[in-house]
C-alpha cells in the first residue's frame, strides 16, 4: 500500500472513531452545557491539565472549584466527569440505591483487592454488605479496646526518644500503629511492625500503593493489556503475588486453628474466654464462622475480603490520625482543652482507655471532626450513574463519573465560615444545628458509607488520648504539600516536636 492510501486509511480510522464518540457522548455534552468547567481540549478533554502526579492532580481538583464553582465538568478524553462539592448534589447522590457503582477508578484496585466490599457493586456488594455488618457491631468493636490500647502502648513508649530532640515526621510512626492494629483485626495476627519496620510486607504494600497511584494518574496505563506488558505493571504483579500469598496463608493457619477445635462461639456476638475477659474476633474469624455456619464464601472471596480491610482500615485512619496530631501541635490553646477534659477523666493515672472513657470525651471528638474537616481522608470518592439524576435542573446523564468531594466542600464557606480556620467549636451539638447535613461528610454517607467509621472513631480517640496524657505536641510550623495518593497525604510527611506532660 503506498503512502497515500495509508494516510487516506488512517484519516478515515479517525474520523470514523471521532464520528463515533461525537455521536456517543452525545447525552453527555448534553449535561455538560450546564456546567461550567476547565478547557476542554480536542481528544484528550482535560486530561493534559490536570497534571502529571498526585501533588498537581489534588491541586488541579481543588483550583478548578476556586474558578468554576462547587459544582463543575470536565472531560477525560470522551468520558465525561461532574465533580460535586455541594451538599445540596451530594444529598442525593449519596442516597441513591442505584447510583451505588464505584467509577472506572477503582478497577486499578482490583487486581490487588479484587471485588471486595470497597470495589464491587450490585447484588455482589449488597450480599457481602450483609454478611460483613455484623462484624462491626459496637459490641464486637469494643472487642478490639484491648488493641488499640496495648498498640497505643508500644506508640508512647517508642516516643521517648523523641522527647526534647529534634521535629520528626509522625505519619510513618502513626502507619505502623495502624498496620498493626490492622493486622490484629482483619486476620488475628500480631505483626509487630513498630518495632519491626523494615520488614518485608511493609515495603511490598508502600511499592505496591506507588504502583496503583502512578496508574491512576497515567492515562496512557488505563487499558489493562497495555499496563500489563509495562514494566511497572509487571512489577505490580510480583507485588500482589506477594502480599496476595501472606493472606492465603494467614487464612490456611485460621482455617486449621478452626478445625481444630477452637470453635468460635457465639459469632456476630461477642466471646468470652473462660475467665470472663472479653476475646478479641478477628474480620477474617466471622468470614470463616460463616462459613461453617452453611455460609459460600470461596477461599479467594475471604482473601479479597481480608485484604479491602487492610486496606481500608490502615491508610484512612493513619492519614486521619496524623493530621489531628499534626493539627493539635500547631493548635496549642486547643490541645490544651483537649488535655484538660483528659485530666477530668483519668487524672494522673496512666491506666487503660475504655469504652466508657471514649462517650466523655466530647472535646476530643469535636477535634478529630474538625481535622477531618479540614484534611478528609479520602479527599474524592467517585462513582458511575447507573441512571440519569436530575438535581436543581441539571440532568446528569447515566454513564457520568461523578466525583464526591469532602476536600472542597468541607471548605464552603457558606458552611463553614473562615474555613481555613482550625475550630472544632464549629461541631459542638449548638453550632451543627442547622447546618445542611449533607455539608460534612468524611465517611461518606448513604448505603455506600465507610463500614468502618466507628472502628476508626475508636482506634483516633484511644491513640490521642495515650499521646495527650503523656505529651505535649509542639508545632514547627511547617506547611504540608497535600498529594492525592487515593488517600490524602503529604509529600515530606507531618512534622512536630514533643515534650514530657508529667
Ligand atoms: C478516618 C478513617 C476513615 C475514613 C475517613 C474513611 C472514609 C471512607 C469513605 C469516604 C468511604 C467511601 C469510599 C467510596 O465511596 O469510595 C469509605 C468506605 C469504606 N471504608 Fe472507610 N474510612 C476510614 C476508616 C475505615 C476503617 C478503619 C475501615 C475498616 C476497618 C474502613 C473500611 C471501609 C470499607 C470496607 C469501605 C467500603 C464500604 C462499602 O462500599 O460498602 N474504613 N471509608
Amino acid at each position: 500500500m503506498d503512502t497515500w492510501a495509508l494516510f487516506a486509511l488512517v484519516m478515515l480510522v479517525l474520523g470514523a472513531i471521532q464520528y463515533y464518540v461525537y455521536f456517543w457522548s452525545r447525552p453527555a455534552r448534553e449535561t455538560s452545557r450546564f456546567l461550567p468547567g476547565p478547557r476542554s481540549w480536542p481528544i484528550f478533554g482535560a486530561a493534559l491539565s490536570i497534571g502529571r502526579n498526585p501533588v498537581d492532580v489534588y491541586k488541579s481538583l481543588c483550583d478548578w472549584a476556586k474558578e468554576h464553582g462547587y459544582v463543575y465538568r470536565g472531560w477525560a478524553g470522551p468520558y465525561l466527569f461532574v465533580l460535586v462539592a455541594d451538599p445540596v448534589f451530594m444529598e442525593p447522590l449519596l442516597n441513591s440505591t442505584v447510583n451505588i457503582k464505584k467509577s472506572m477508578n477503582y478497577e486499578f484496585l482490583q487486581p490487588w483487592l479484587s471485588t471486595g466490599l470497597l470495589t464491587s457493586s450490585g447484588s455482589k456488594w449488597k450480599s457481602r454488605r450483609k454478611i460483613i455488618t455484623p462484624a462491626f457491631h459496637f459490641k464486637i468493636l469494643e472487642g478490639f479496646m484491648d488493641s488499640f490500647n496495648s498498640n497505643a502502648d508500644v506508640l508512647i513508649s517508642k516516643w521517648k526518644r523523641q522527647v526534647g530532640g529534634p521535629e520528626f515526621d509522625i505519619f510513618k510512626h502513626i502507619t505502623l500503629y495502624t498496620l498493626d492494629v490492622i493486622c490484629e483485626a482483619a486476620m488475628g495476627v500480631q505483626m509487630n511492625f513498630q518495632n519491626n519496620q523494615n520488614c518485608e510486607y511493609i515495603a511490598t504494600l508502600h511499592k505496591l500503593a506507588d504502583t496503583i497511584v502512578s496508574r491512576s494518574v497515567s492515562p496512557w496505563y488505563f487499558p489493562e493489556f497495555i499496563f500489563n506488558l509495562s514494566p511497572i505493571g509487571r512489577k505490580q504483579k510480583d507485588l500482589i503475588k506477594a502480599l496476595h500469598s501472606m493472606s492465603y496463608k494467614v487464612i490456611e493457619q485460621r482455617k486449621k486453628d478452626l478445625c481444630n477445635g477452637k470453635k468460635i462461639e457465639n459469632s456476630g456476638t461477642v466471646n468470652y474466654n473462660d475467665v470472663g475477659q472479653k476475646k478479641r474476633l478477628a474480620f477474617l474469624d466471622m468470614l470463616l464462622q460463616y462459613n461453617e455456619d452453611g455460609g459460600n464464601l470461596t477461599l479467594e472471596d475471604i482473601r479479597e475480603e481480608v485484604d479491602t480491610f487492610m486496606f481500608e482500615g490502615h491508610d484512612t485512619t493513619s492519614s486521619g490520625l496524623s493530621f489531628c496530631l499534626w493539627s493539635l501541635a500547631e493548635s496549642p490553646d486547643c490541645q490544651e482543652k483537649a488535655y484538660e477534659e483528659l485530666f477530668e477523666i483519668f487524672g494522673d493515672s496512666d491506666r487503660d482507655t475504655t469504652t466508657e472513657d471514649l462517650g466523655k470525651m466530647k472535646y476530643l471528638e469535636c477535634v478529630i471532626k474538625e481535622s477531618l474537616r479540614l484534611y478528609p481522608s479520602v479527599p474524592f470518592f467517585l462513582r458511575e450513574l447507573n441512571e440519569d439524576v436530575k438535581i436543581e435542573g441539571i440532568n446528569i446523564v447515566a454513564g457520568t463519573t461523578v466525583g464526591l468531594s469532602p476536600a472542597i466542600m468541607h471548605k464552603n464557606p457558606k458552611y463553614f465560615p473562615n474555613p481555613e480556620k482550625f475550630d472544632p467549636e464549629r461541631f459542638t451539638a449548638e453550632n451543627v444545628r442547622g447546618r445542611h447535613p449533607y455539608a460534612y461528610v468524611p465517611f461518606s454517607a448513604g448505603p455506600r458509607n465507610c463500614i468502618g467509621q466507628k472502628f476508626a472513631m475508636m482506634e483516633i480517640k484511644v491513640l490521642i488520648s495515650k499521646v495527650l496524657r503523656n505529651y505535649k505536641l509542639i508545632g514547627v510550623g511547617r506547611k504540608p504539600t497535600f498529594s492525592y495518593e487515593l488517600i490524602l497525604k503529604t509529600t515530606e510527611g507531618l512534622y512536630i516536636k514533643l515534650e514530657n506532660r508529667k
